[in-house]
């Protein structure tokens, strides 16, 4: 553990000072692509006008044969597209690099950051399993920012996909300035825990509980509820990130068709306190859009409240519930959200009138 006032000192001769505070952009959802494909590739523009973060994926999802394509087709479309990406633009643009204990991982960050590092957002690191794989990668990107000359860090972002790293979350939500946020990464998790879902993401018909019997017949009229599987996890991933003053999101929704239970998964990760989830397929991009921003209702009753509370202490009685400092303190985060995306956003801005 570095001692308190070494943390935020840069890790190699000339790398740039590490940020105090993850800055906040929307960040509704991460769009994943594959550099290597060219139709996707071609889209690029279009996609970026649309999303808050687009992401080119070098990981799982890209063939073993497309890695180094993957990896040479996003720095060409970094570069191609200067204007779309880098410090003061509106889309973020993030990469998912290979496993760290995969051969391609130390070219994918030496490429990258070397090539396109001052267009770069984040980097997100696949299968974290505890504080020593940030520390790794947070020493190595300060050395290769430091040779490309770069004034800003890159970020990293986590992916929580194996039991072990479940288990370590809060100390790599802790493990350097440089984390930005923490990903659910279903599906490795799911295998790494040998649950026995074969879906990526989502819930499962049969993990439920069942109403009691209310005769001697066990099988007839007891109504079942599906479980959310993922409800620990998220929660606790939540609560790390939270405490570190780093953002969660809820990772990728498989049943690119069920776009009805994809907006439910999505939801659930935004009441628990998600600020964003990934978008696998275009048709997620509007969905994650219109989950991860604040209902007008919910804005205009925020302010209802921050208003009749005044300097935010005491109780009062609104539509006949009980409102205090701390139901405030809950509408002030909800303002704050509405108010950032807003910002960015007119047609937010005149939905939610701010
Ligand atoms: C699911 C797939 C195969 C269906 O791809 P498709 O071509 O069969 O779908 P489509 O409906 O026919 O596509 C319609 C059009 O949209 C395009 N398109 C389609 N998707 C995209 C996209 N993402 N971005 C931009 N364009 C896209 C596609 O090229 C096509 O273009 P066209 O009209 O010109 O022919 C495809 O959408 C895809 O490959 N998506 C990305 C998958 C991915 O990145 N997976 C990895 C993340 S999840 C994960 O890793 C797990 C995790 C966290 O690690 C863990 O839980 O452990
Ligand atoms: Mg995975």
């Amino acid at each position: 553990m570095r001692s308190p006032r070494a943390f935020f000192r840069p890790l190699a001769v000339g790398a740039p000072t590490p940020t105090t505070d993850v800055p906040f952009r929307p960040s509704r959802m991460i769009h994943f692509f594959d550099p290597s494909n060219e139709k996707m590739a071609a889209k690029v523009p279009d996609i970026a006008a649309k999303v808050d973060i687009l992401l080119g994926n070098l990981e799982d999802a890209v063939k073993t044969e497309k890695k180094e394509a993957a990896r040479q087709g996003l720095v060409e479309i970094a570069k191609a597209n200067a204007d779309l990406f880098g410090p003061g633009r509106d889309t973020q643009l993030w990469t998912r690099v290979n496993s760290l204990d995969s051969p391609w991982v130390l070219d994918d960050l030496i490429t990258l950051v070397t090539e396109v590092g001052d267009k770069l957002d984040v980097i997100m690191v696949p299968k974290v399993e505890g504080p020593q794989d940030i520390h790794y990668v947070d020493r190595l990107l300060a050395q290769l920012e430091a040779r490309a000359g770069l004034d800003r860090q890159i970020l990293v972002h986590a992916i929580l996909e194996t039991a072990e790293g479940v288990a370590n979350v809060e100390e790599i939500a802790a493990a350097s300035p440089r984390m930005q946020g923490i990903s659910l990464g279903p599906a490795d998790l799911a295998a790494s825990r040998r649950m026995k879902t074969t879906r990526v993401g989502g819930g499962h018909p049969g993990y439920l509980v069942r109403e009691d019997p209310t005769g001697d017949d066990l099988t007839e009229g007891r109504t079942t509820y599906q479980q959310d599987l993922w409800h620990y996890t998220i929660a606790r991933m939540v609560d790390a990130c939270a405490m570190n003053d780093i953002l969660p999101f809820y990772g990728p929704f498989g049943d690119i068709k069920d776009v009805v239970a994809c907006e439910d998964q999505f939801r659930n990760a935004f009441l628990l306190g998600c600020v964003g989830a990934w978008s696998l397929h275009p048709v997620q991009i509007d969905i994650a859009k219109k989950v991860f921003s604040p209902s007008p209702e919910d804005v205009a009753h925020a302010k209802r409240v921050v208003e009749a509370m005044g300097d935010g202490s005491g109780a009062v009685m609104i539509d006949g519930k009980m409102e205090d400092d701390a139901s405030c303190k809950q509408c002030i985060v909800m303002l704050d959200l509405a108010r950032e995306l807003a910002a960015g956003d007119p047609e937010l801005a005149a939905a939610y009138d701010l």
